[in-house]
């Protein structure tokens, strides 16, 4: 997060780090008791291991009061999702076991109406992504508000050149910005999910380049669905 500040601990208890080797790699958030979504391109660099997946966590290093390390029974990608563009950048995560709900580790809900949020609109973005150009890594959460920015504005040519399709929505990127490690984190607008940080250029704090996300409301029937097969 470029340009953002430190959350207040804890007040966001549907955040994850999602972890290799006691490393954090990227975001995401708890959408069920056993189930955290992310971003399929947080598994370009894994070359097939399983993520962890730290709950009830402000800081990564320090011992806190229901911060949890749980393991990963299955990493679902979107189907349609590639490298070689950010189309169906969703993962799903089953986690091995039921998260333990508690005042740190709480479910977020998500979007399931299929309609754009306002332009404008300021929502918050969360993660332990990079805080500064020179690729500074926090220990803390850190946040930030972004106004939503139009699709029109966002595929502007000298923007993202009309590659943000009607499952995808942007922000705001001068100067206050998502950055590595913040992809997977959820787009919270009006206390709901409506959108998960995806890289796109991976450029971080250009104006030029709005920060992307998938909405989630498209996906709705899929996430259902592979949660419905999942739970069994
Ligand atoms: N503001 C939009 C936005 C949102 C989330 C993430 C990013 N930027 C990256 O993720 C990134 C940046 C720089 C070098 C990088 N190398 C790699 C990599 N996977 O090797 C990723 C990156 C950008």
């Amino acid at each position: 997060i470029l340009g953002g500040y430190e959350a207040k601990p804890h007040l966001k208890p549907y955040m994850a780090s999602l972890q290799l080797d006691g490393q954090h790699i990227c975001g995401g958030f708890l959408i069920a008791k056993q189930w955290v979504l992310s971003a399929a391109h947080c598994t370009e660099e894994t070359d097939g291991k399983m993520f962890q997946v730290l709950l009830g966590a402000h800081s990564l290093t320090e011992p806190e009061p229901h911060k949890r390390l749980y393991r990963v029974r299955a990493q679902i990608p979107h189907p349609g999702s590639n490298i070689h563009n950010n189309k169906d950048d969703l993962l799903l995560l089953q986690l091995e076991e039921e998260a333990e709900l508690n005042a740190h580790v709480q479910v977020l809900p998500v979007q399931r109406e299929d309609r754009d949020v306002a332009p404008d609109t300021v929502c918050e973005v969360a993660g332990w992504g990079t805080i500064n150009h020179s690729g500074r890594r926090p220990d803390k959460l850190y946040q930030l508000e972004r106004p939503v920015l139009s699709r029109d504005v966002c595929n502007h040519r000298t923007r993202h050149d009309h590659t943000i399709t009607e499952k995808m929505m942007c922000t705001d990127s001068r100067r206050k910005d998502t950055c590595k490690g913040d992809s997977g984190g959820p787009l919270v607008c009006n206390g709901v999910a409506e959108g998960v940080v995806t890289a796109g250029s991976r450029v971080c704090g250009n104006y030029k380049k709005p920060a992307i996300y998938t909405r989630i409301a498209p996906y709705a029937a899929w996430i259902d669905g592979v949660i419905a097969a999942g739970d069994g």
